[in-house]
């Protein structure tokens, strides 16, 4: 069941990224209050860095145990494990190592010390994500490029019609680097809440077509929305077509 989207506008970056950054601590400690241990599926991206610094910021005075929280990842680059480029890298430097989230419960993809190759990867991480019971995710965040490809599934690619499968692997992103890991729409979507981080004009474009009628093969955020709630936290520029 899909839900209709729900759209916030900020009135810049850092306004929106620390707007995100206080939703997501708002609801984690909810589901804590309500009994559950949130799953959170991280995003890479610009935005995205803007609230992992915006996290590290708020958490000190908010409720969250982050004993009982556990991290995904959307989608990462295939590369070596120290290589700036990598996604989990620069989550950790930026907010989950400062607040101290339980290591067996940090779930990065694969990198190229970790498999031989990116299908091996992928297949890696697709038994680590059924193991650990990510079919309860509580939000996935998801940046979105001026293309409109959420995670690493990108217009045109055989990635967005997988629906046997929660991930798979990217050998060719037109985005750099070309190898990524990616989860996929059957694993996005079973989230109770999606939340698209979206900032700069260069994605007013993608973002108007998102909400309008565009189809996934071309807008791929089109394909993802989440059990409960879809919400668009986009910037003033990016809220410039809609
Ligand atoms: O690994 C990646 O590259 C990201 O996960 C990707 O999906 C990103 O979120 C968008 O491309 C937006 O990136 P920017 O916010 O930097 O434009």
């Amino acid at each position: 069941m899909s839900t209709e989207p729900r759209v916030e506008v900020h009135d810049d970056p850092r306004v929106l990224a620390t707007a995100v950054a206080g939703e997501l601590l708002g609801r984690l400690a909810d589901a804590q209050r309500a009994g559950r241990v949130p799953q959170v599926v991280l995003t890479g991206g610009t935005i995205a860095g803007h609230v992992h610094e915006a996290v590290a910021q708020l958490a000190p005075a908010s409720e969250v145990d982050w004993s009982r929280v556990v991290l995904w990842w959307g989608d990462e680059r295939f590369v070596a494990p120290d290589s700036e480029e990598r996604n989990a890298g620069a989550a950790r430097r930026a907010f989950v190592d400062a607040v101290g989230v339980p290591e067996e419960q940090v779930h990065e993809m694969p990198s190229t010390a970790d498999a031989d190759d990116v299908e091996a990867a992928a297949e890696a991480y697709a038994a680590t994500f059924a193991a650990h019971g990510a079919d309860e995710l509580e939000v996935v965040m998801l940046g979105m490029g001026p293309d409109g490809h959420v995670a690493s599934l990108f217009p045109g690619q055989a990635a967005l019609a997988v629906e046997d499968r929660d991930v798979v692997a990217v050998p060719d992103s037109p985005k750099p680097p070309p190898q990524r890991v990616s989860l996929t729409f059957p694993a996005l979507r079973r989230a109770r809440a999606v939340w698209f981080l979206v900032s700069g004009e260069a994605k007013a474009g993608a973002v108007a077509q998102a909400l309008g009628d565009a189809a996934v093969e071309q807008i791929p955020a089109v394909g993802v929305s989440g059990r409960e709630e879809t919400t668009w936290f986009i910037d003033r520029e990016a809220a410039s077509a809609v």
